[in-house]
């Protein structure tokens, strides 16, 4: 579904986020992306998702080259891809409800469609008696589920999470594992940037670790560190 052939991205101020990246990743596949601070793994992600382009080599999405795309296209890409942010960049003066439906309006989704969606999706990550409330009054984890479910409310082929549990308490973050398995289990691929090394252990996923902008390991079932 993505794949990256010899992809190296510089910034304009000549700090060379990413250097020569081959990756291939299938339709389905659950994938963590580790490393350290500033190895590259949100540099990886915004090419994805077009917010930053290849300096060189090439990013494919279902093989067509991500760079190459009309502008006219970027939007279909995009509500393809679902984002889930560590902050859950809600929308504070609206519901629940709101948040969510607002991801299907922008695509000009019917009225008779959102009230049909939004409480499905809302149902699937456990928040249907939330639906009236504001972000503010809700937990930290209940903030992400609503992230989640705006992420997945267009059906994305693919739902890249920057690190989604960075704020939250290792119970929580567990209910929220357990939702992302969900969602990957429907068919979803998911790419997830973490820190949160119990996780990366326990959930036996394909792991990909950066540092300095190179892919320094790429396993299968693989645990947060290299076993040495
Ligand atoms: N827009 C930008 N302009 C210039 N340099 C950038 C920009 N974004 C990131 N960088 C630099 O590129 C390198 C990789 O950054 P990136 O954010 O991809 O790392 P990361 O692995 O996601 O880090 P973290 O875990 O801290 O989020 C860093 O040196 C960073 O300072």
């Amino acid at each position: 579904m993505i794949r990256f052939y010899g992809v190296t991205k510089v910034y304009p101020n000549g700090v060379k986020a990413l250097d020569n990246i081959n990756l291939h990743i299938k339709k389905g596949e659950f994938l963590f992306l580790v490393g350290p601070s500033g190895a590259g793994k949100s540099t990886l992600t915004r090419l994805i998702f077009r917010e930053e382009l290849p300096t060189r080599g090439q990013v494919l999405f279902n093989g067509r080259n991500v760079a190459r795309m009309r502008s006219r296209e970027v939007p279909y890409l995009r509500r393809r891809i679902g984002m889930v942010f560590q902050d859950f960049r809600l929308l504070p003066q609206k519901t629940v409800f709101e948040n969510v439906a607002f991801a299907l309006e922008v695509t000009g989704a019917s009225s008779r469609d959102i009230k049909r969606r939004v409480p499905e999706v809302l149902k699937l990550v456990g928040l249907e008696d939330k639906a009236g409330m504001l972000p503010a009054h809700l937990s930290g984890g209940e903030q992400q589920r609503v992230g989640i479910a705006r992420a997945i409310v267009n059906n994305p082929v693919l739902l890249i999470a920057d690190e989604p549990t960075g704020n939250l308490d290792p119970e929580t973050s567990w209910g929220l594992m357990e939702l992302f398995q969900q969602i990957n289990k429907a068919g979803t691929t998911i790419i997830m940037i973490t820190h949160a090394r119990e996780i990366v252990d326990a959930m036996k996923k394909r792991v990909v670790a950066l540092e300095s902008g190179r892919i320094v390991r790429d396993e299968e079932g693989g645990g947060y560190s290299r076993e040495d």
